[in-house]
């Protein structure tokens, strides 16, 4: 018997507003972005509003929580702004993540060991508002224990250090502790999801590991629609996900 590995894309549309913003146009809009993507199949739309507004704008979220035909993967974090926008547009599924407004991405993964009454309060509100709440963690099984401690469902890995290891040996050692990790949270009865960094040339061995819920990509997808479009560049990254993972 075969089984099926199918996992789930979602599409992060900041860095369509990254270009918007660049010029303070009203385009590129990240909402058509995000129903095209749609229609080419993403399984969800993910934005990051960062408190620094950098991309995403406030707007955005509130139009996307009305015209979604998928569902939203709000990021966000932990601050009193964004628990209260979270409640104010209710998404189905919360990511929270670490920010800091000096950073040109998200760097690592948020620090869950230490700061677990203060993210497990978080989670607890969250958890209220019915959305599944996750957690933007580095494949760490000290991060991923403490995430389980603190009620998350949910799991998101930070792929970059896979992403940007250089070497054969570094690429190869980085996505082991991705698939452990994978193993790890699964194990602790979490739902794990995965994402950052990954483009065409790296998301196959990671769409490969077993019992990943979903992937999700941006700035990779962004890039590559300036080529193929919008729609063109999620249905190719769908398809050698599912290719990859049906191995
Ligand atoms: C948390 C995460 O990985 C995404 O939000 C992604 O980072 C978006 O891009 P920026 O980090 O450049 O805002
Ligand atoms: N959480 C990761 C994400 O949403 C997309 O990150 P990236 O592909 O833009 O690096």
């Amino acid at each position: 018997m075969t089984t099926s590995n199918r996992i789930l894309l979602g599409v992060n549309i900041d860095h369509v507003a990254t270009l918007r913003q660049a010029r303070g146009t009203r385009y590129p809009d990240p909402v058509k972005a995000a129903l095209d993507a749609e229609e080419a199949g993403a399984d969800g739309i993910t934005v990051h509003l960062r408190e620094d507004r950098r991309h995403i704008q406030d707007r955005d979220v509130l139009v996307l929580s009305e015209v979604l035909q998928t569902r939203m993967n709000f990021e966000m974090g932990v601050t009193e702004e964004m628990m209260q926008f979270a409640e104010r547009i209710r998404p189905a599924h919360i990511c929270l993540v670490p920010e800091t407004r000096q950073e040109l991405t998200t760097e690592g993964g948020l620090d869950v060991t230490g700061q677990e009454a203060r993210i497990k309060a978080a989670v607890e509100r969250l958890s209220r508002l019915g959305s599944e709440v996750s957690l933007f963690i580095d494949a760490d099984e000290r991060q991923i224990e403490a995430s389980r401690r603190v009620g998350a469902p949910a799991i998101e890995l930070h792929t970059g250090r896979y992403a940007d290891a250089q070497t054969p040996a570094e690429v190869a050692e980085e996505l082991q502790r991705v698939a452990d990790g994978v193993a790890f949270g699964l194990a602790q009865g979490l739902i794990v999801n995965a994402g950052h960094g990954l483009h065409y040339h790296n998301v196959e061995p990671v769409a490969a590991i077993k019992g990943i819920n979903e992937l999700n990509i941006g700035h990779a997808l962004v890039a590559h629609a300036l080529f193929v479009g919008f729609k063109g560049a999620v249905s190719e990254m769908k398809q050698l996900i599912l290719a990859a993972s049906n191995r």
